[in-house]
C-alpha cells in the first residue's frame, strides 16, 4: 500500500483527528487543504510559490486533461509530476463530476458517460475502466473512482439508482486499476442528502476496502447543515484507520466544521477563483479589495498574515493592478488566498494537538464574522 494514513491522536474536545498521509511523493499533514490545479497548473502559481506558502499536495482533473492535452502526451512527457515540475503528491478527479459541471450533450448509462467536449464539441466518453486507466496514465499520487454526483435537489428514487449504479462503478474501477503504479484509488461515497443512501453507499464501498474514501455528493448547493448532517450520518461507516475526503469543500467555516466532525482532506477552487476577482479571505472576514475605500490604504492586505503578498504590497497598490487588469494583481490576491487557507488548517491542526479545536473554532468565528464565506 503505497499510500498510508497514520493516525496520530483524535481532539479530546471534538471528532478531530491529527493524522500524516504517507505517498510516494511525499508526506501530508491532516487535517488537510489541497490546492486545485484544474489544468495541470494551480493558477497564476508556480511549483516554488506553492511550496513556499506551504502546499503539501495539489489536485488536477482528469477531465480536462483527457480532453487536452490528452493523457496520452502527460504519459508520453514522464507523468504528471514531470509534466508540471511538481515533486510533491497529486491528487486526481476521476472526471465524472466535470462532465456534468461543464459539457453539453451528456448521456449516462450502465456503460459510463458519453458528452460532448466543452472545447470543440467533439463527442466522447468516459467509463470506469477508461477513467482508471486515464488517471493511471496521467500518474497521480490519489486517483478518485468514477462516479455520479448526483444534482441538488434530486428525487429520492433518482439518487438510490445512482448510488446503487455508483457503487457497481467503484467495483468496475478497482477491476481495472492497474497495480503496476504506487497510485492509491479512493472509493467516492455517494447518497444525496438522504442518510440511509449515505449508509448503504458507505457499506457498499468499505466492503470493496479502498485505501482511502472520499465524500462526494455535497457541496452542490445544499444548505451547509444539510452537507454537516450528511457527514455525520456517513463518517460513523467508514474506518478509522483511512483518510476521510470531503469534496470541493473549501470556505473556512466549512474547513473547521468538517474537520470537528473527522474529515482530514478538503479541496475547493473558491481560493483561487475568488482571488481572480479581487475577493480576499482576511483574519477580519472577507475584503474587497478593489472596492473604492482602498484607494488610499497603504496598509497591508491583512495586518495579521505573514506571506509574500502582505509582507511586501499594499491594498492600494493591489486594488490598482486588479483594477488595471494586471495580471500581478491576481498572483498576489491567489498567494494570500492560498496562504490563508493552508495557514488556517496549520492553526486547525495546533488546535487538535492541544485538544482545543472546539475553543479555536469559537475564537476564529467570533473574528472572522460567521459561516458562508
Ligand atoms: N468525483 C467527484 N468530484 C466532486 C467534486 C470535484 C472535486 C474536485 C477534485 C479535484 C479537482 C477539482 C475538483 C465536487 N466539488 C464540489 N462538490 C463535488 C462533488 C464531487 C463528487 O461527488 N464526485
Amino acid at each position: 500500500m503505497a499510500v498510508k494514513y497514520e493516525l496520530i491522536k483524535t481532539c479530546a474536545q471534538t471528532g478531530a483527528r491529527l493524522g500524516r498521509l504517507h505517498t510516494p511523493h511525499g508526506v501530508i499533514d491532516t487535517p488537510t487543504f489541497m490546492p486545485v490545479g484544474t489544468q495541470a497548473s494551480v493558477k497564476g502559481m508556480s511549483p516554488e510559490e506553492l511550496k513556499t506558502l506551504g502546499a503539501q499536495i495539489i489536485l488536477s482533473n482528469t477531465y480536462h486533461l483527457f480532453l487536452r492535452p490528452g493523457h496520452e502526451l502527460v504519459k508520453e512527457a514522464g507523468g504528471l509530476h514531470r509534466f508540471m515540475n511538481w515533486d510533491r503528491p497529486i491528487l486526481t478527479d476521476s472526471g465524472g463530476f466535470q462532465v456534468f459541471s461543464l459539457s453539453e450533450m451528456r448521456k449516462i448509462t450502465e456503460e459510463g458517460v458519453q458528452f460532448r467536449s466543452h472545447i470543440n464539441g467533439d463527442k466522447l466518453s468516459l467509463t470506469p475502466e477508461s477513467a482508471t486507466q486515464v488517471q493511471n496514465a496521467l500518474g497521480a499520487d490519489i486517483i478518485m473512482a468514477f462516479d455520479e454526483c448526483p444534482p441538488y435537489p434530486a428525487e429520492y428514487e433518482y439518487v438510490k439508482q445512482s448510488t446503487e449504479r455508483t457503487s457497481r462503478w467503484a467495483e468496475r474501477c478497482l477491476k481495472a486499476h492497474s497495480r503496476s503504479h504506487d497510485q492509491a484509488l479512493f472509493g467516492i461515497v455517494q447518497g444525496g442528502m438522504h442518510a440511509d443512501l449515505r449508509k448503504q453507499s458507505a457499506l457498499d464501498l468499505t466492503s470493496l476496502d479502498f485505501p482511502g474514501y472520499a465524500m462526494g455528493g455535497l457541496s452542490v448547493g445544499e444548505p451547509k447543515h444539510f452537507m454537516y448532517e450528511m457527514l455525520e450520518e456517513t463518517i460513523p461507516y467508514l474506518p478509522g484507520n483511512k483518510p476521510r475526503y470531503l469534496m470541493g469543500v473549501g470556505s473556512p467555516d466549512a474547513l473547521i466544521e468538517g474537520s470537528i466532525r473527522g474529515v482530514d482532506m478538503f479541496d475547493c477552487v473558491l481560493p483561487t477563483r475568488i482571488a481572480r476577482n479581487g475577493t480576499l479571505m482576511t483574519s477580519q472576514g472577507r475584503m474587497v479589495v478593489r472596492n473604492a475605500k482602498y484607494t488610499n490604504d497603504f496598509g497591508p492586505m491583512d495586518p495579521e498574515c505573514s506571506c509574500y503578498a502582505c509582507r511586501n504590497y499594499s491594498r492600494a497598490y493591489i486594488r490598482h493592478l486588479i483594477k488595471a487588469d494586471e495580471m500581478f494583481g491576481l498572483r498576489l490576491t491567489t498567494i494570500h488566498n492560498l496562504h490563508f487557507l493552508v495557514n488556517l488548517m496549520v492553526q486547525v491542526r495546533e488546535a487538535i494537538r492541544e485538544d482545543r479545536l472546539g475553543t479555536f473554532r469559537e475564537e476564529f468565528f467570533e473574528k472572522y464574522g460567521m459561516a458562508d464565506n
